[in-house]
């Protein structure tokens, strides 16, 4: 291949994999791999300077606004940073630099996205991502969701400046990431492959409340446009922000040489990994604003800042062999078990591999030597095989061809994007031809998709209903904590009760007092044991309606869209007369419910098939209580402003503004700055002035705070 088509080839599998990435947040490579083909691009370039276009994946900051939110100019565009990965290179930038500089600012990087905030006269007026660093989207709504955005600014030291932009990374903990993956399991959904992933897809929801559901956080690391703002470095600008009430990372520390740079990126990589957000590096930024603004930037980066990326730990071992899971929808997921080798704190004896496409893509063959990494995620990924190694003895992997625990049929889903491409080709062509025809142009050459084949596999399933496999799973997740939460019956009981014939369907459980004997006589029982598991199984079956829908495993039917669907039908016969259409598209509030036709169609479908009809009739008979309690209602604060847009102006007497704002938000309301038509309700304070007079006129109801505080009450 002709360098100039190695070059366009190149272009071409980044363009797409920034799509991937920055628009619909599922990568399909890892950041490793990706870097090394935006490397390889780079280095033909500089090789091939007659080739460079302005257009190039190197050129330019990457990513791109996204449909549906309103696009927004940014008042100075926000750039990417350089990466490094090595002492030398940290030397090499600095050896550049001028030689004033004698203090840098160094602070981790936290791996979230990036987001800028502007503040006018101390309120925030706009949060918008970094789109392609000229124009990003407005994510206002979404931002001010974020308990540690300040919806205004803390003057009580000092009187906030004119304009006050603020660059800082919104990221989602750890704590939230796992708890938002373990839902995602439950739900036999696709996991998310990393905390910054999660921040980006929750960052372009358009529903706000499943936003704040996250509880994602903020941190300020760098500044935009400002007006009236005294600082002259990093430093004091930290300062500044922090004392406005904005949050910056604690550990931020200034060094005056490269070396002492590296002493603080030595010692943070043991830190980082107890912080409670993924870190990746550290960024070292000359601290001096004046400096920094001589310096300037390229197309892509400021010349006056740097990433060090830390190292992903890595390992390598060997793949003994592929073991096929059979999960609680029947999914099939192979896993590779490994020579134990230890890495990142741990020794490591298993690796996903998703999937049969992701096994063909990564070509592994049984007896290959494959790299580990554990990056920020927690399960450790294949990332490569290394195929100068592989044993002549080594076999391709084969998918199973029936389940591997029942030998019940198989059947294949494919990647969903691809299958659209295909299906869509011929209506795609059909309307550029129109188009073309209209403008009298020759139509564009819209290339014909590759048929579907192996690597296109995203997912395989056991269609057996009676598969024990998948009923094992079933019954654990139905018995475990957070679902039933049945103390005493993990897997290992579970499989003794299905050996001994004791539970053959979900009503069985709690029948099984009735055989006393039977489930005494098993091994490692004893009457104590026994009589803690029969009092946790009639315990059990007051969950109420919510946990127990949840606890079926219904596929996308996890413990989120229960809560909905419990509350808003309340009874399982109020959900069992809902159409799929009903459930898909009722409101709260005015609100979307958040549950959707994929939601809708699969619970309606079990429902209605004589396996869901079969398990409620059991359920019922038993005792099991298919009600949502009267008292109960969601872990957020409410619903009760749903749908509203409040203005809240004039001095509070209990609240701050931040405080009452806030609240809004919890109730499902949206705290708005500006008095309009559509404004719902304005909560006026002391001393309210304009914004009454507006409400006034318009004839929007007024609130005391009293009269807030019964709303959200009620
Ligand atoms: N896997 C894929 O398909 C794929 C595709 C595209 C990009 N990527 C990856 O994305 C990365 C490029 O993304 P990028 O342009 O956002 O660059 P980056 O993530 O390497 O670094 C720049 C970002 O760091 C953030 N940051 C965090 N803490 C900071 C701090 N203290 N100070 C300043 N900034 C801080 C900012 O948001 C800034 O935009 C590369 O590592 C690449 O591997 C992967
Ligand atoms: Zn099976």
């Amino acid at each position: 291949m002709s360098a100039a088509d190695r070059i366009e080839k190149l272009r071409h599998e980044i363009r797409e994999h920034d799509r991937r990435y920055y628009v619909d947040a599922t990568p399909s490579i890892s950041d490793r791999e990706y870097d090394r083909l935006l490397d390889e691009l780079k280095s033909l370039e500089a090789e091939h300077p007659e080739l460079l276009t302005n257009d190039s994946p190197t050129q330019r900051v990457a990513g791109t606004p996204i449909d549906g939110f309103e696009t927004v100019a940014h008042a100075r565009p926000m750039y990417s940073i350089d990466n490094s990965y090595a002492a030398d290179e940290l030397h090499k930038w600095a050896d550049r630099l001028p030689p004033e500089v004698d203090r840098f600012l160094i602070d981790p990087k936290i791996d979230g996205v990036a987001i800028s905030l502007r503040y006018e006269e101390g309120h925030l007026v706009l949060a918008a991502t970094r789109g392609d660093g000229q124009q990003g989207d407005d994510v206002t709504q979404n931002a001010r969701t974020i308990r540690s955005i300040p919806l205004s600014l803390d003057v009580s030291s000092t009187p906030p400046p004119a304009v006050l932009e603020v660059r800082g990374e919104v990221y989602c903990p750890w704590q939230v990431f796992q708890k938002w993956n373990e839902e995602l399991e439950e739900e036999g959904q696709q996991q998310l492959a990393n905390p910054r992933n999660a921040t980006a897809g929750l960052l372009k929801r358009h529903d706000t409340t499943i936003v704040a559901k996250r509880r994602l956080e903020f941190c300020v690391h760098g500044r935009g446009e400002l007006d009236g703002v005294t600082a002259t470095s990093v430093t004091e600008f930290y300062e500044q922000v922090a004392e406005w009430g904005l949050p910056t990372n604690p550990y931020a520390r200034t060094a005056s040489s490269i070396d002492e740079v590296l002493e603080v990126i030595d010692a943070f990589d043991t830190t980082r990994h107890t912080l409670p957000y993924a870190v990746d590096g550290m960024v070292v930024k000359v601290d001096q604003f004046d400096l920094q603004d001589e310096l300037g930037f390229t197309s892509r980066f400021p010349r006056w800042c740097i990433a060090y990326k830390y190292a992903a730990e890595q390992a390598t071992t060997k793949l003994l062999e592929i073991q096929w899971q059979v999960g609680k929808t029947g999914k099939l997921t192979p896993r590779a078990k490994l020579e134990p080798v230890f890495v990142a704190g741990t020794t490591v004896q298993h690796a996903t591999l998703h999937n049969m496409g992701e096994v063909l893509g990564k070509d592994v063959h049984i007896g290959d030597t494959v790299i580990l990494e554990k990056a920020g995620e927690i399960i450790p990924q294949v990332v490569e095989v290394v195929k100068s190694e592989r044993p002549k003895t080594a076999e391709p992997a084969v998918a199973p061809e029936c389940c591997p625990e029942c030998g019940g049929s198989i059947s294949i889903e494919y990647d969903k994007r691809r299958v659209h491409d295909i299906e869509s080709w011929e209506a795609r062509v059909e309307r550029e031809r129109k188009r073309a025809e209209k403008n009298s142009e020759e139509p564009a050459d819209i290339p014909k998709p590759d048929p579907l084949s192996g690597l296109d596999e995203s997912a395989r399933y056991c269609m057996n209903p009676e598969c024990p496999a998948q009923f094992r799973e079933r019954l654990a997740h139905f018995a475990g904590r957070g679902q039933m939460d049945i103390d005493g019956m993990g897997i290992k009981v579970i499989e003794q009760l299905m050996e001994a014939d004791l539970v053959k369907t979900i009503g069985d459980v709690f029948r099984l007092h009735e055989r006393r004997d039977d489930v005494l006589a098993l091994e490692r029982m004893g009457t104590r044991k026994a009589e803690n598991l029969f009092a946790a199984i009639d315990a059990s079956k007051q969950r109420g309606l919510a946990r127990t829908l949840a606890s079926l495993g219904i596929r996308h039917v996890g413990s989120t869209a229960s809560r909905i669907l419990a509350e808003h039908y309340r009874t399982i016969d109020g959900l069992l007369e809902a159409s799929e259409e009903e459930i898909a598209t009722f409101k709260i509030g005015e609100n979307e419910s958040g549950i959707g036709p994929e939601i809708a169609r699969s619970i309606h479908t079990f429902l209605h098939s004589s396996t869901g009809a079969a398990v409620i009739a059991e359920l019922r008979e038993v005792g099991v209580s298919l009600e949502m309690p009267e008292a109960e209602t969601s872990g957020s604060a409410g619903t009760s402003l749903a749908g509203k847009s409040l203005v809240v102006t004039g001095t509070l007497t209990k609240y701050s503004r931040k405080e009452i704002e806030e609240l809004i938000v919890q109730h499902g309301g949206k705290a708005s700055s500006s008095v309009s038509k559509s404004t719902s309700y304005l909560v006026a304070g002391e001393n309210a002035g304009s914004k009454l007079d507006k409400a006034n006129s318009l004839g929007v109801p007024v609130l005391s705070e009293a009269d807030f505080e019964k709303l959200i009450t009620e």
